[in-house]
């Protein structure tokens, strides 16, 4: 159910009238998304992405949208925001605040395959550098505070075990964030959530990133942890496959090479990726919020992929050129 806030043709036309799309066609709400409330739009300019946005406010929008809009400019394949004729990319519709994006081709590819990652890794390099000289910074609203603030409201459900090692996890990624290395990694925003159901293929041809609402500014290298823990994976062990796994870091590198301080932190960034989404997955499970945790994620995959990710060897940064 992803379509908290309705929206008929009806409300649609009116409210349309304000950019240069033409008449509103037609209107069909998305059932996939958790968040907000998705709509196909079909106007006489073509078809468009409308989202109804269920708990961001007027005042957080910018950051996410203002990114997709700067990236769209400098052909980073993702959804570009459509100003109305004033410029404004977030307008009220029903209550909400709302936006329309361009519609993505094709469908999610939920068993990638090396050319599938090799993609991603090149796109991804090449929006890390296009977000460079974004002007408005945000921190990862899923980083460390927050891993800090999450661990003890979680902990009291788990076992003595898996308590333990929480707690080691959280003191290694303490010093790993303040040691020597951690300062040298090159920053800026970063999706933060590129999992393989936001991004589009067509065939083995990536469309375009799209789900930007977890979005802020963290280190290059933990946005491809967070992409290779889940691409690059077999889903049921957590295992790291090496083919798809050197493919994504390959393609990655030839567009942005990896510095000598990344391939130092790579196998920590790798755990931290690991932590952030099973704290998060944890606090979703054991403190569900209402409507939205109708299907909450299994906490125990990323405690599986953390485990194996401390316990074994993981493929290294390609090195210097
Ligand atoms: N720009 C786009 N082009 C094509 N399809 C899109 C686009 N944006 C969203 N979709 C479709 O809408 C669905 C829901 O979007 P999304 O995943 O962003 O939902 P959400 O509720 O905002 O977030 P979450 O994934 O966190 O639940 C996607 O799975 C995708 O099929
Ligand atoms: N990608 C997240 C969901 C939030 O977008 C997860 O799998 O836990």
């Amino acid at each position: 159910m992803a379509v908290f806030t309705p929206v008929s043709l009806d409300d649609l036309s009116g409210w349309i009238t304000q950019f240069s799309l033409g008449k509103a066609l037609a209107v069909k709400g998305i059932s996939s998304g958790i968040e907000n409330s998705n709509f196909f739009i079909t106007t006489e300019s073509g078809e468009y992405v409308l989202t109804l946005f269920e708990k961001l406010s007027f005042e957080q929008l910018p950051f996410y949208l203002e990114l997709m809009r700067h990236l769209a400019q400098r052909n980073v394949l993702v959804p570009a925001p459509i100003p109305n004729r004033s410029g404004s990319i977030i307008n009220a519709l029903n209550g909400k605040p709302a936006s329309i994006v361009t519609k993505l081709e094709g469908a999610y590819q939920p068993k990638p395959e090396p050319v599938h990652c090799a993609e991603v890794g090149a796109m991804l390099a090449k929006m890390h550098l296009a977000a460079q000289d974004f002007g408005i910074r945000q921190p990862n609203l899923r980083g460390l505070p927050w891993w800090r603030e999450t661990a003890p409201v979680v902990l009291p459900y788990l076992d003595a075990g898996t308590q333990q090692m929480l707690r080691a996890e959280m003191q290694f990624q303490e010093d790993f964030a303040a040691s020597e290395i951690y300062p040298q990694l090159p920053n800026g925003p970063v999706h933060a959530d590129l999992f393989r159901d936001n991004a589009m293929f067509v065939g083995t041809r990536l469309t375009g990133f799209f789900d930007f609402y977890f979005a802020g500014c963290d280190t290059w290298l933990f946005d491809l942890a967070v992409t290779v823990n889940d691409w690059c994976i077999d889903l049921a062990t957590g295992a790291l496959d090496v083919a798809r796994v050197q493919a994504m870091l390959d393609a990655y590198h030839a567009v942005r090479p990896f510095g000598a301080a990344e391939q130092q932190a790579w196998s920590a960034m790798l755990r931290a990726a690991a932590l952030r989404f099973w704290l998060s997955r944890l606090y979703d499970f054991y403190l569900p919020r209402a409507a939205e945790m109708l299907t909450p994620h299994d906490p125990t995959h990323f405690e599986r992929i953390l485990r194996l990710r401390v316990n074994g060897a993981v493929p290294p940064l390609p090195g210097p050129n």
